[in-house]
């Protein structure tokens, strides 16, 4: 658990941190989003003092991190960067180590971890002996994300992790990061410029402008709530997209249409399922496209089609639309 009082900076004169404050428990992950120069990176390295604050307190379990060794802390806080910073010299399994040697783990111990991030990060275990530049480079980021993780740090800070990656392989490591069992009991603090990164891996998001929380909340609430004018301009552009990664299958099942599905496969996936997340594995799905069955509870579940989808999700859009040209704005 992470909390950040009150966090400011000041650089010279220019203030590029004013008072920001969050919590993010274990298992969240929080994405700091804004634009160029809004002080995400800032904020994230006052996390774990590779810059110190010029005002404010952050709590890593409710200790007071200036309280801390910096070696300590350090070492309860996995770092990853955009270029992953591994060591071109180093083999992966060389790199992976760095903070287990630190800590003097034994040399089985250290090759048992190695060999367990690599499995859970989907690497093959053959890949110990290799250098950076003999991976692609989704390889070399998961790499660097199993480096981070070496000692099992409670908290995990990534800025813009899959930045240098292409569209594609960004797109698959970034679904891949969403369902790593190694992340749960994390409190992970991502840093992105990218939108719809935040609207997939954020469970909270902060969304900051020249030094400032503009908003602070869920996905929904951020597309749904708006607490001003910078935060519905920020997504404006991009609604459309938006909306698909924040409803989810369970909010649709009122508006399926009723259909007779003649399809002879189905693909079955939680309610809580986005319908971006539904209408890609549908895509991907062998042909002809299958039937899509939504389960609702243990034993209950709805059917539509990819088409039946489509048509409830213009459906809850116009609803919500509705619904918040009635509501009072918040502010
Ligand atoms: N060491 C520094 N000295 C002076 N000013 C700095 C320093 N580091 C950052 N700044 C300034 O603070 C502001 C916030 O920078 P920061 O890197 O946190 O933004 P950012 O939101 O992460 O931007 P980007 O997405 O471009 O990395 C910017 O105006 C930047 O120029």
């Amino acid at each position: 658990m992470i909390n950040v009082e009150k966090l400011s900076k000041v650089f010279g004169t220019h203030q590029a941190v004013r008072e920001v404050s969050f919590s993010v428990a274990p298992h969240q992950t929080l994405v700091l989003l804004g634009t160029s120069g809004c002080g995400k990176t800032t904020t994230l390295k006052m996390l774990n003092r590779l810059i110190e604050p010029t005002a404010g307190r952050i709590f890593l379990n409710g200790e007071d991190i200036r309280e801390l060794p910096v070696e300590q802390l350090r070492r309860r806080i996995g770092y990853v960067i955009q270029q992953t910073g591994l060591f071109p010299h180093y083999t992966v399994a060389e790199n992976i180590a760095v903070v287990p040697r630190l800590l003097h783990w034994s040399a089985t111990q250290i090759r048992q971890r190695v060999d367990e991030l690599l499995t859970l990060l989907g690497l093959p275990v053959s890949m110990a002996e290799a250098y950076p530049a003999q991976l692609s480079g989704g390889q070399q980021q998961r790499v660097g994300i199993a480096r981070a993780l070496a000692a099992d740090p409670p908290v995990l800070l990534l800025d813009e992790p899959f930045g240098a990656l292409d569209p594609i392989t960004r797109r698959q490591i970034r679904q891949e990061f969403r369902h790593l069992d190694v992340l749960q009991q994390k409190s992970v603090i991502l840093v992105t410029h990218d939108l719809m990164e935040a609207l997939e891996l954020g469970d909270l998001i902060c969304l900051m402008d020249q030094g400032e929380v503009q908003q602070l909340g869920t996905p929904r609430d951020l597309i749904y709530r708006p607490q001003n004018d910078f935060v519905r301009a920020f997504f404006q552009p991009h609604r459309f997209q938006a909306e698909l990664h924040v409803a989810t299958l369970h909010d649709l099942l009122p508006h399926l249409p009723p259909v007779a599905i003649t399809e002879p496969t189905t693909l079955a996936l939680p309610a809580t399922t986005s319908v971006q997340e539904a209408l890609e594995r549908l895509e991907q799905a062998a042909r002809p496209t299958p039937a899509l069955r939504i389960a609702t509870t243990a034993t209950s579940s709805s059917h539509t089609t990819r088409l039946g989808l489509l048509d409830a999700f213009y459906r809850f859009q116009a609803q919500m639309a509705a619904t918040n040209e009635s509501a009072p704005s918040p502010r």
